[in-house]
This record gives C-alpha cells, structure tokens and sequence, in this order.
C-alpha cells in the first residue's frame, strides 16, 4: 500500500534558554500508510501530542525530513504550510476552539470559505452531508454554547472533515467525552477511515486504540514497539486480550 506520510529521523528540541534544552521528539522514523488507521499511544509526557503536532504541520520540527505524500514538506514556509493543513488535513483537538460570534453550521463550514475550493453549493452540500452523517443536523442554527459536549466534538470531527482532508489527525479526540458519546464519536471516525480518509490519533484509552489498525508506542521520545491488531471487525473481546497482554509488555 501506498505511504502517505513519512518521518525521516525528525527530532524536536524545546530550549528554555541557553543551557536548558530538552529533546522531546529523539530520532523518529515511522511511515503511514494511505488509507491506514493507526493510534499511538504510550505515558504522559512521552512526546504524543508533540509528535502529533509536528507531524501534521501544526507545529515545526527541529531536524530530520517530513515526507508527505511523497514530497518533502520541512522546508515549507508558513504560508505554505497554512495551505496544506487547508487543504489536505484535518485535525480533531480534544477541546474543541470554535469561534463564537457563529452558529454550529458556521463554525463547521468556514475552513471551506476560507479555502475557496468549492462553490456556496457545495460547501452547503458537504456541510449538510457531514452533519447529516455525524446525527447533528438539527442543531445548525444553535450557538456553540448551546451544544453538549459530544454535539461540540461531532462537530468538531464535521470541521475537520469539511475540505475532504486525506488524513484526519486528533489529540485525544473522545478525551473530555462520557464513554457513550466517546463510542458514536469513534463509530463516525471508524466510518470515515472505512470510506478511505487515512487516521492517526493520540490516545490513552485502549477502546479507541482498539479500533485501529497499528498501534505505536512512545516512551521518552521514541517509538519503542509497535503493534499490529489488523482491521477493525468484530471479535472486539479477543483484540481486546492481544493489545492488554502487549501494552502490558511494553509497561503501560
Ligand atoms: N510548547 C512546549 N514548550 C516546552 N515544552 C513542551 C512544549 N510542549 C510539550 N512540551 C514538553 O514535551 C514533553 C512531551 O509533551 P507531550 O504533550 O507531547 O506529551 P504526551 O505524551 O502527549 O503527554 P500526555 O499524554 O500527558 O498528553 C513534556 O515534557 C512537555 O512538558
């Protein structure tokens, strides 16, 4: 299968001041596969959200090559950067930002004005679509404060969907969820990777890891193992058992 994305030895160093300096991402090297759905996982403060930032061009990375879709992108300016997460990404956070002087079908289709890619009439149609698909549409016209939280996240995921990304991202994405609202949440996104968009989550719940396909694990900046559960089907118990015994393995 084709890679989407790939890390050539990138590291990420944070420097406090001039003798302080700490190596957070050390020497990474991972590859994507396109349509794949993989979730990393690993103790807190291990690097997971700083891989996850870098590697989707939210944030920059100190040294090494980022490969997307087969073009070198580290050397990217800012605005080239900007354009690509526009275009190409989508990013699920797990405290969702939305502007607040806009409704919810606003907040969810702005990143498709501010792309310009497609007409008034299809953004409408895409965004009528996602809400549609993700059992939001009823709540258009509500302002973001008058949403619970698992309608803010649907939304949330219908946003990050909006200029049909070819790979969704998400930092803890059913994190501040209760497990109901956590499961439809992780069913739309199952849904959307069956549908070919590639996914890559941080997590450290194994319900959500349990869905993908590989797991990464991370301790101290590196990626220490790697697990293959296959793809997501339904002998949920016996997937279950295999990816407790190897997270136990690998001492989480
Ligand atoms: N902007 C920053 N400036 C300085 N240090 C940072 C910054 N962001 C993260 N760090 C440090 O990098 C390390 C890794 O943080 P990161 O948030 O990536 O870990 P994590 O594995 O996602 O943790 P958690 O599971 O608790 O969210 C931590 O020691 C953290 O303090």
């Amino acid at each position: 299968m084709e890679t989407i994305l790939e890390t050539k030895d990138i590291k990420k160093t944070y420097v406090f001041d001039k003798n302080i300096k700490q190596d957070v991402l050390k020497n990474i090297n991972i590859k994507i596969k396109k349509g794949e759905f993989v979730s990393v996982m690993g103790p807190s403060g291990s690097g997971k959200s700083t891989l996850l930032y870098n590697i989707s061009g939210m944030d920059r990375i100190t040294s090494g090559n980022l490969i997307f879709e087969g073009n070198e992108i580290s050397g990217f300016s800012e605005n080239e950067f900007s354009k690509l997460r526009l275009e190409k990404i989508g990013f699920i956070f797990q405290h969702i930002n939305f502007l607040k002087n806009m409704n919810i079908y606003d907040n969810i289709a702005f990143p498709a004005y501010v792309a310009k890619k497609q007409s008034r009439k299809e953004i409408n149609k895409k965004t009528e679509e996602l809400m549609k698909k993700t059992g939001i549409f009823e709540l258009a016209e509500k302002d973001i404060t008058e949403v619970s939280g698992g309608q803010l996240q649907r939304a949330g995921i219908c946003r990050a969907l909006i200029n049909n990304p070819c790979i969704l991202f998400g930092d803890e994405p059913t994190g501040a969820l209760n497990s109901k609202y956590a499961n439809d949440v992780m069913d739309i996104i199952c849904g959307i990777n069956k549908e070919g968009t590639t996914v890559l989550l941080v997590t450290h719940d194994i319900k959500v890891a349990l869905r993908s396909e590989r797991i990464l694990f991370m301790k101290d900046g590196s990626i220490t193992g790697e697990y293959h559960l296959g793809k997501y089907e339904n002998e949920y118990k016996k997937r279950e058992e295999r990816l407790s015994e190897w997270l136990m393995k690998m001492d989480f």
